[in-house]
């Protein structure tokens, strides 16, 4: 399936830095139009400014919102609806990396999604009234975490591997055939982000787990999140329903396939 994302509307959480701003910069260059969703006012806003004079007025808009927060998150999609004039694609994307607030990041990293998924399958569901009825993409951000454990941050990698089980069951044709909506996971490795390796240190569930996690890092490579957003479009155009994907190291990205079935 090619996709043209001409015209689209893009909703990107966490679009604001990091892989999501990087989401939507790959987005307009495509020609799709850009809604970004995130926590930080002053730099979405900012953004969008800026994107609205490089790519065309109609282009890029900020709406205020915490993926914790039900109701605003609506008004997000409600917002971009109004404003771009349609809903094509939604990026759940936002997360954090924070072991030590454990049930903050749960509630960013999975419910965020969860809340996401339902808004978008009440958005673009062509079984649904109110939205587009025309169906769309779901791109959700896991993570290499999300497939490998990592054991230095076991409640992150468990927030991670439940989106790829979250993508894979609401992918499946069951879904799709009823709301004309596909689901895909994007798991990028080590990104460099405004992450830094200090903060994610100091989010640790324990002290204990710090040599553990020195020593991974110390074997990670830092892909760019250029690349991360060039792999977007690679598995918008490439990607079917239900299928999980890896991109590392600066390369194009890779379908995971699952050989155990029990059913
Ligand atoms: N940086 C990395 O190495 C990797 C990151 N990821 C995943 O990619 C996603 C993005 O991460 P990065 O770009 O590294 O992070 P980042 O910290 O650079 O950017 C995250 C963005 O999300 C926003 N955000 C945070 N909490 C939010 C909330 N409750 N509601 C809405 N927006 C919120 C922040 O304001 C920020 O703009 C996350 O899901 C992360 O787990 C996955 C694999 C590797
Ligand atoms: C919320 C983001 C963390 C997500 C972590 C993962 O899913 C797996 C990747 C593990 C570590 C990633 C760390 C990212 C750090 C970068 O932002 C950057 O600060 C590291 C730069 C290191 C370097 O260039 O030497």
């Amino acid at each position: 399936m090619v996709m043209d994302l001409k015209g689209k509307v893009a909703l990107v959480t966490g679009g604001a830095a990091g892989i999501g701003k990087a989401y939507c910069e790959e987005l307009l260059k495509f020609g799709a139009k850009v809604s970004i969703c995130d926590i930080d006012d002053s730099a979405g806003e900012d953004l969008a400014e800026l994107w609205r004079n490089k790519y065309g007025p109609n282009r890029a808009i900020f709406c205020p919102c915490d993926v914790t927060d039900y109701p605003q998150f609506e008004e997000a999609f409600q917002m971009t609806l109004q404003k771009l004039g349609g809903l094509d694609i939604v990026i759940n994307n936002a997360g954090i990396f924070n072991d030590r607030f454990w049930e903050l990041e749960v509630d960013v990293n999975l419910n965020g999604i969860i809340r996401g998924t339902l808004l978008a399958q009440s958005f673009m569901g062509v079984d649904r009234r109110g939205g587009t009825g025309r169906g769309g993409t779901i791109v959700m951000t896991a993570s290499t975490m999300g497939i490998v454990p990592n054991p230095a941050v076991p409640i992150y990698t468990a927030t991670k591997h439940a989106i790829v089980g979250f993508a894979r069951a609401m992918g499946d044709q069951f879904h799709q055939s009823q709301s004309g909506i596909r689901v895909i996971a994007l798991c990028p490795g080590p990104t460099q982000t405004t992450t830094t390796v200090e903060s994610m240190r100091s989010a640790l569930l324990s002290d204990k787990y710090d040599a553990l996690f020195k020593r991974d890092l110390a074997s990670m490579n830092f892909q760019s999140a250029q690349s991360v957003g060039q792999a977007l479009i690679h598995v918008l155009q490439k990607g079917t329903s239900g299928s999980v994907w890896a991109v590392e190291n600066n390369q194009i990205p890779r379908e995971v396939k699952f050989p155990v079935n029990y059913y």
